[in-house]
């Protein structure tokens, strides 16, 4: 049986519950649920916390795991990204109050505060600068305000937290980060491992894009399949009017209006867009 670990709390977890119910895996209805059997798919789902997750999935107890890219990294076991899947997406920046520093090469001798330490440690070792690395659970941006640290490295989505701290993003992000699906580095190939990651894949598939038709003049089938090219390449059927063809193509869901209003102005008509509910490419 497949062991799988999924995020049982945080920002992780009903997101990755959520994106395996689409793969069609059973997931827990009750958050104290900490195992679960899915005997229809031969997969055995671990709930636990997120940070742990690359430890199992490194030492090898659990096949895979979705964790953040972030707490991969940080968390330095064996484990690596087989699959980035779309969602938590943040970048972890370093930041401070205004005016105290432009970067990190003005961290050497200072105390930086981070949730994040093995990966803060690393990056500032790589850079050459000497800091106190300070290791808090959450909340960082308060240290500087509590005098505990002289600037933080920590998740950013929208920048909210940080301004509400008085503190400003310094530099480049360190890294940017989203949720993934892990393995043990170098673990041999499983075709049930290939089997999840065609499932979830087919979830990420089917939340990018959607399917458009359309009816266009035949004489303009080529100008529109330039504006809708497809994964592959689109199908076109013919029309009992033999001047007109119906074209298929999948689209970007983020682009379907601009592609629908080139479309149009091309002259085709009858344009459907239809959601994808599963798929396997
Ligand atoms: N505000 C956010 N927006 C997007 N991703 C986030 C955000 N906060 C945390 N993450 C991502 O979630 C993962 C951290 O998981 P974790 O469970 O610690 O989340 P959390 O929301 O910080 O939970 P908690 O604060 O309850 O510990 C990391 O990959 C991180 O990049
Ligand atoms: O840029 P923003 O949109 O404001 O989001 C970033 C914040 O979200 C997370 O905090 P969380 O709520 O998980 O609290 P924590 O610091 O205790 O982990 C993260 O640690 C940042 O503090
Ligand atoms: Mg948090």
């Amino acid at each position: 049986m497949l062991k799988v670990a999924v995020p049982n709390k945080g920002s992780l977890s009903a997101a990755a519950s959520d994106m395996l119910r689409e793969a069609g895996y059973a997931q827990r209805n009750d958050p104290r649920e900490l195992v679960l059997q899915d005997e229809a798919n031969d997969v055995e789902f671990f709930f636990l916390r997120p940070r742990d997750i690359a430890v199992y999935v490194g030492s090898g107890q659990l096949d895979v795991g979705v964790t953040g890219r972030d707490l991969l990294l940080d968390s330095g076991a064996p484990a690596e990204e087989i699959l980035p899947l779309g969602f938590a997406r943040s970048t972890f920046r370093y930041a401070a109050r205004p005016g105290t520093a432009t970067g990190p090469q003005d961290f050497a001798g200072k105390r930086v505060a981070t949730s994040y330490a093995g990966l803060v440690a690393k990056h500032l070792a790589d850079l050459g600068v000497t800091a106190e690395v300070i290791r808090l659970d959450g909340a960082v941006e308060t240290s500087v305000r509590l005098g505990v640290a002289d600037a933080i490295a920590d998740v950013v989505e929208t920048g909210t937290t940080l301004r509400q701290a008085g503190l400003e993003v310094l530099g480049e992000p360190i890294l940017r980060s989203e949720a993934v699906l892990a393995r043990r580095t170098g673990s041999a190939p499983d075709p049930a491992v290939d089997q999840l990651v065609r499932r979830i894949q087919g979830v990420i598939i089917a939340r990018q894009y959607v399917l458009m038709d359309y009816d266009v003049r035949a004489e303009l089938v080529q100008q529109a399949v330039a504006i809708t090219p497809g994964l592959e390449s689109p199908t076109v059927s013919p029309l009992h009017d033999r001047g007109w063809v119906a074209v298929r193509a999948m689209v970007k869901r983020h682009e379907t209006n601009r592609v629908m209003d080139e479309l149009w102005e091309l002259g085709a008509r009858g344009i459907l867009v239809t959601g994808i509910h599963a798929c396997r490419l």
